[in-house]
């Protein structure tokens, strides 16, 4: 018999994960497999019961939970050769790889999901020795953002959640950044460097618009100026999905990238607290196969 883990963080988003636990053992036992639901505790539990699920040659494992929860769930995949398929039921604030592979956000919907047999394989990112699915985030804006509190993520959504880190900037708002891509180096002052895997990174689903989820590469933006982020010019161009043609901007993709400073700088990944710099960034290609809707929508 086909064997499916449920891995669900009851803490996240609005506390309804358990609700949806017996509805997500539903279909998946229509769909002929044997259910197991582990429930985590604390951090890191999401990684160990993937890790587990890779080593019992489970076929699939269904993360319930905000993006935290994946980021954890994804890293049990790190160095199995057995690597089982993923079904993501999103109940966070953003879900900004549920919107990347057009998962509905609403977890009624996302459950039937499950049903679907379309299935895309995914790139995963590398920051030193763990992964990430989405964005890798480094700068003084990083940090204002890593200091929103999950409750005030929750209650502002996304774009506040955005607003509520610039007034969170004090102090110098720029470190010296020095980023080297396949043997190019840009060195200069920056608020903000960003490394996307898909097009939705903080609930902007067109900040990198042609990044897709298995083109094998990372999509970089150096922001050279913070100012432009204040500006209604910025937000524009985020809606319209060409912040890498503003002027105060350097866009490029990479499948290799180190990024240091000579000042501590605090990093955010996949919307947690991630290591300080320096860092070191690349990509392994088409590494996991996640559910998706049967049609795209
Ligand atoms: N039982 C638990 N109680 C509290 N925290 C937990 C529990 N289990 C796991 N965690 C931690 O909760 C963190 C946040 O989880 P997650 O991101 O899924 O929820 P969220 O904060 O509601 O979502 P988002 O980040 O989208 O706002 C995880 O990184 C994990 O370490």
């Amino acid at each position: 018999m086909k064997q499916a883990m449920i891995i669900i963080n009851p803490s996240s988003g609005k506390e309804d994960a358990p609700q949806h636990v017996r509805n997500v053992e539903e279909i998946l036992r229509q769909q002929g497999y044997e259910v197991k639901v582990n429930e985590t505790a604390k951090e890191l539990d999401a990684t160990r019961f993937c890790t587990s699920a890779c080593e019992e040659c489970y076929d699939l494992v269904v993360c319930i939970g905000g993006d935290g929860t994946l980021h954890e769930t994804i890293n049990g995949f790190a160095d199995q050769i057995h690597r089982p398929k993923l079904g993501i039921i999103p109940l966070g604030t953003v879900n900004d790889y549920a919107r990347a592979l057009q998962i509905p956000l609403v977890p009624d919907q996302a459950i039937q999901t499950l049903a679907s047999s379309r299935l895309v394989t995914v790139d995963m990112g590398r920051l030193n020795d763990q992964l990430f699915v989405n964005v890798v985030a480094a700068g003084s804006l990083a940090e204002a953002l890593s200091s929103v509190s999950s409750e005030d993520k929750s209650r502002l959504g996304a774009l506040a959640y955005l607003k509520e880190g610039l007034k969170e900037l004090t102090g110098t708002a720029t470190h010296p950044l020095v980023i080297d891509h396949d043997g190019e180096v840009w060195e200069g002052e920056s608020p903000l460097f960003v490394a996307a895997l898909t097009n939705s990174v903080g609930g902007f689903e067109k900040l990198a618009p042609e990044a897709a989820v298995d083109d094998g590469l990372l999509h970089c933006f150096i922001i050279k100026d913070l100012t432009i982020l204040n500006t209604l010019t910025v937000s524009l161009s985020l809606l319209l999905g060409n912040l890498k043609n503003h002027k105060d901007v350097i866009y490029f993709t990479a499948t290799e990238v180190s990024v240091s400073s000579t000042e501590p700088v605090r990093t955010n990944v996949d919307g947690e607290e991630g290591p300080p710099l320096p860092i070191q960034l690349g990509i392994i290609p088409r590494h996991i196969q996640v559910i998706v809707p049967e049609e795209p929508i």
